[in-house]
C-alpha cells in the first residue's frame, strides 16, 4: 500500500489517510508518495471521452490506499464536483492556433482551489465520521485557498476553521468571500503581514507539537498532499482532450506557492506526456530567478494586481527540490536551514534536473494589464490578472507542441484590476451578488505566534 515520506527524511512514513489529517511532517518537511504510480499509455488512452469524475477516480485511486472503498471514493468525487457550474468541470478553450486555456474557475468560489478543496472537504468529513474525532484547521491564504476552505468546511460540527489572510493585500471580493459567511465554526483572521508571514506562522504552529496535538491541528494548504493530488487530475483531463497519450502537450502555470505546477510535475512523473511545465510569475519572481540563476533568495513581497501570487517563500518548491536532489532528505533539511538564514543555492546537478522539466518567465504589472486587454480583443476572453500572467509567459514558449495555460481564477474576483485593464467590469454570478453588502466578521491579528495560538485556543474552548 502507498506510503508517504517527508522531504526532510526524519519523520515517520504515513498512510494516505494519516498524511491527509497530519499536514506538515513532524520534521518540518512535506509529505510526498514514496513512489509515483505509473499510468501506461493504454491506460491514458482509456481516459479519452470519460467524465471528469471518472478521470479523477482513475488518476487518484492508486494513491489513497484503503482509506475508502472504490464505491465510497467514487461517491465522494461525485459530491465534490456536483456543485461546479460547468458540465466539463475544467473546460478547454482555444486562444490561438496552438494555445489553449484551461478554465479552472467554475467551482463554488471561482478559483482552481475548489477542485482540491471540495474533494478534501468530502474526504476529511468521511474520515472524521469514521474516527469520531474533532479537528482544528488553520490555513494561510493570499486570497483563494481561504475562501475555498471556508466554502468546503462551513457549518461542520466537528471542524473549526481559522483562515489567516494578509490584511489589505487581497481583493475586496476575496476578502468578503472569507468574512461574510456567518457559520460559527469559521474564523477569518486578517494578519498584519504578508502571505509569507501567514504561512510561516502556520508552519510554526505545526512545529509546536504541544499546540499541534492539543488542538488537533490539520492543514488544508498545499502542505497537505491530498490538495496536490486532487490538482493532478485536470492535467490528465486537459492532455487527453488534446491527443494524449499520442501527442505531447506543455502547460504554463501561474505560480506562487508552487502547488499547482507541482501537481503537473506529478502528472508528468506518472507518465502523462508533458513536454514542458512553464512557471509563470508576477513581479514576485523568486521562482523565475531561482531557475535562471540557481539562487533562491526571498527579497520581500511587493503587492501586485495578481495578489494571490504575491509569495516569495514558495512552500512546494521543497517537494520539487527533494526529487531534484535524488530524494536526499538531509540535503533538503540543510537547504531549508540556509533559507532560514536568508537564502540557499541550488546545486548545478539539481538545477539541470529542474530545467529538464521546468521553464520559467516573469510578467510585470503593465504586461499583465496589456495581456488582459489584448486577449479580450483577440480572443474575446476576459482573463483574471493571474491567468493573464500565465498567458503572457506562455507566449514566449509556444511552438509545435500544444500549450495549455491554466486560467486559475474568474475575473470577477478582481473586478477593479480587470476593469482598469480592459474597461469591462466582470460581474459576480447572481448567487454571490448579496456578498458585497453583507456584514463582515473578521479579527485583526498581529504577526505573532503566541497571540495567534492563544486566539485559536480561546475560540475553540467556547
Ligand atoms: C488565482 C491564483 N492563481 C495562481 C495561484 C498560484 O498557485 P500556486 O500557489 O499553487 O502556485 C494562486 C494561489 O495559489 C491563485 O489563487
Ligand atoms: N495563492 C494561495 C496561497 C496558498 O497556497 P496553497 O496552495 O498552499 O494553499 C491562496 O490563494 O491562498
Amino acid at each position: 500500500m502507498m506510503r508517504y515520506i517527508s522531504t526532510r527524511g526524519a519523520a515517520p512514513s504515513l498512510t494516505f489517510g494519516e498524511a491527509m489529517m497530519t499536514g506538515l511532517a513532524r520534521d518540518g518537511g512535506l509529505y510526498v508518495p514514496e513512489t509515483i504510480p505509473h499510468i501506461s499509455p493504454d491506460q491514458i488512452a482509456a481516459l479519452v471521452g470519460q467524465s471528469y469524475e471518472d478521470i479523477a477516480f482513475a488518476v487518484m485511486r492508486p494513491y489513497i490506499g484503503d482509506l475508502f472503498t472504490d464505491a465510497e471514493f467514487k461517491g465522494l468525487i461525485a459530491k465534490a464536483y456536483a456543485g461546479f457550474g460547468h458540465m466539463a468541470r475544467a473546460p478547454l478553450k482555444q486562444l490561438a492556433p496552438n494555445h489553449f486555456l484551461l478554465e479552472l474557475f467554475h467551482g463554488p468560489t471561482l478559483a482552481f482551489k475548489d477542485f482540491a478543496m471540495q474533494l478534501i472537504g468530502q474526504m476529511m468529513q468521511a474520515a472524521l465520521a469514521k474516527s469520531g474525532e474533532r479537528i482544528t484547521i488553520v490555513g494561510a491564504t493570499s486570497g483563494d485557498t481561504g475562501s475555498a476552505a471556508i466554502e468546503a468546511f462551513k457549518g461542520l460540527a466537528n471542524v473549526d476553521v481559522f483562515i489567516l489572510f494578509p490584511h489589505g493585500r487581497v481583493s475586496e471580493v476575496q476578502r468578503r468571500q472569507m468574512t461574510t459567511p456567518d457559520a460559527a465554526n469559521i474564523h477569518a483572521l486578517a494578519i498584519d503581514g504578508t502571505f509569507d508571514d501567514a504561512q510561516a506562522r502556520l508552519k510554526d504552529m505545526f512545529n509546536d507539537f504541544a499546540f499541534r496535538d492539543g488542538v488537533r491541528l490539520a492543514g488544508v494548504n498545499s502542505i497537505n498532499w491530498a490538495r496536490v493530488l486532487a490538482q493532478v487530475v485536470y492535467y490528465f483531463s486537459a492532455a487527453v482532450s488534446l491527443g494524449a497519450p499520442h501527442r505531447k502537450v506543455s502547460f504554463t502555470v501561474p505560480t506562487g506557492n508552487f502547488g499547482d505546477i507541482f501537481a503537473g510535475y506529478i502528472a508528468r512523473q506518472m507518465g502523462l506526456p508533458i513536454e514542458k511545465l512553464v512557471i509563470a510569475t508576477n513581479q514576485n519572481d523568486i521562482l523565475h530567478r531561482a531557475l535562471s540563476t540557481g539562487d533562491y533568495r526571498p527579497d520581500g513581497v511587493v503587492p501586485s494586481i495578481s495578489p494571490s501570487m504575491d509569495i516569495q517563500v514558495s512552500s512546494n518548491f521543497e517537494r520539487a527540490l527533494f526529487d531534484a536532489y535524488g530524494r536526499d532528505g538531509k540535503a533538503i533539511a540543510a537547504l531549508m536551514d540556509d533559507l532560514k538564514a536568508g537564502a540557499f543555492h541550488i546545486s548545478q546537478g539539481a538545477l539541470e534536473t529542474l530545467r529538464a522539466t521546468f521553464a520559467s518567465g516573469r510578467c510585470s504589472e503593465s504586461e499583465t494589464q496589456d495581456t488582459i486587454r489584448q486577449t479580450l480583443n483577440d480572443s474575446a476572453e476576459l482573463l483574471c490578472p493571474h491567468s493573464a500572467v500565465g498567458v503572457y509567459v506562455a507566449q514566449d514558449h509556444l511552438g509545435a507542441t500544444p500549450m495549455i495555460t491554466l486560467a486559475t481564477a474568474h475575473p470577477a474576483k478582481f473586478p477593479d484590476a480587470v476593469e482598469q485593464a480592459s474597461g469591462l467590469r466582470p460581474a459576480l454570478p447572481p448567487r454571490m451578488a448579496d456578498m458585497m453588502t453583507k456584514p463582515e466578521r473578521v479579527t485583526r491579528v498581529p504577526n505573532d505566534l503566541a497571540a495567534l495560538q492563544a486566539l485559536v485556543r480561546e475560540r475553540i474552548a467556547r
